[in-house]
């Protein structure tokens, strides 16, 4: 059992309200100390309103929220020395250099790690893990985008807070930059951090958090750990249909022998099954085939993943505006 001290954010019927429209209608978050926890959502869901809340910049509009045991905004000084926020644009003075940003920052954040030693092997020490030793004495208008949001992450990390905000921490990066960003994150995890991430990308969430929300129009739609939000969903096993097989026969034969939830003919001789059970659907798929002497080219089993359950969200939404 999770006990509210082990939580590092607990919110309940979470609102925020821009003047009369609410953005956000009414959420439950429980985020454990030490977990990450990707938010996701449609266009327009209200993430960035979530996570401006749980950092402390907005105040909820209804509901309660406590985030490392305090208000995040009306007891925003007992809590913000302990975050690390990474935002999506971050506004550094382009004059500095890397190694002055990194050090302005930390002596303007009410961190514990004050004393200068300290401090100087701190900088030293983010500088080398997001790979911009070399750049300490780079101005920061000349770094590129991807070592723009190393800093970025270095900023947000260097303090080493006890809960951090990623803002699409991968945003603009090359896929190199991306894993080893990704490299980074779990190892800040490994520290015993609490993460909350958004992003666009599902994989980095399906490969970074331990749990997922996606959000659609104010709401979570669903949550979970990935393998609780795709285990309902069916399997795809896909294959061409065998020369001198018609469609009818095929059609007949599968809902037969397998009794697929759906079936779909993709192209000119594509098919597509949604099955629940893929090992016992193939295993009598093969075994049709063998005994009529069918030949089954371009066979692939897919798993359902977190783009199909985001795309039915999305789908959802569709229809929504379609009947508005
Ligand atoms: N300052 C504002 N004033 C009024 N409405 C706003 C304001 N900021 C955001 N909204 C609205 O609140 C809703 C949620 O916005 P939010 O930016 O939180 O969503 P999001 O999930 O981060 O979206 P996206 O992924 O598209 O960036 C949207 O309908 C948006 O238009």
């Amino acid at each position: 059992m999770t006990t509210t001290t082990d939580l590092a954010i607990q919110a309940h019927d979470l609102r925020c309200a821009y003047g009369d429209f609410e953005a956000v209608r009414g959420i439950d978050l429980e985020i454990r100390s030490g977990e990450m926890f990707a938010l996701l959502g449609t266009n327009g869901a209200g993430k960035t309103t979530t996570m401006e809340t749980l950092e402390g910049h907005r105040r909820a509009s209804g509901g309660s929220l406590s985030v490392l045991g305090h208000d995040p905004y009306t007891e925003r000084p007992r809590v913000r020395p302990r975050l690390g926020i990474m935002l999506q644009e971050s506004g550094f003075a382009g004059e500095l250099t890397v190694v002055e940003t990194v050090d302005m920052w930390l002596a303007l954040s009410s961190s514990p790690l004050g004393e200068k030693h300290r401090r100087a092997d701190t900088v030293a020490e983010a500088m080398d893990r997001l790979d911009l030793a070399d750049r300490a004495d780079t101005r920061v208008v000349q770094l590129s985008g991807g070592q723009k949001r190393r800093l970025d992450l270095v900023l947000a990390t260097v303090t080493r807070p006890d809960l951090v905000f990623l803002d699409e921490p991968t945003t603009g990066l090359d896929p190199e930059s991306r894993r080893r960003t990704w490299d980074l994150i779990e190892t800040l995890r490994g520290s015993g951090t609490t993460i909350v991430l958004t992003t666009h990308y599902l994989e980095e969430a399906e490969r970074l958090a331990d749990r997922i929300a996606i959000m659609h129009a104010g709401r979570i739609a669903v949550e979970g750990t990935l393998a609780e939000l795709v285990d309902d969903r069916p399997t795809q096993i896909s294959f061409r249909r065998p020369e001198g097989v018609s469609s009818a026969d095929i059609d007949r034969a599968l809902r037969t022998v397998i009794g697929p939830r759906h079936l779909e003919t993709v192209g000119r001789d594509g098919l597509v099954l949604d099955v629940v059970d893929a090992q016992q659907a193939l295993v009598r798929l093969l075994g049709w085939a063998e005994s009529h002497g069918h030949r089954l080219d371009n066979i692939t089993v897919s798993q359902a993943s977190l783009s199909d359950v985001f795309a039915q969200i999305a789908a959802g939404e569709q229809k929504q505006e379609v009947a508005a």
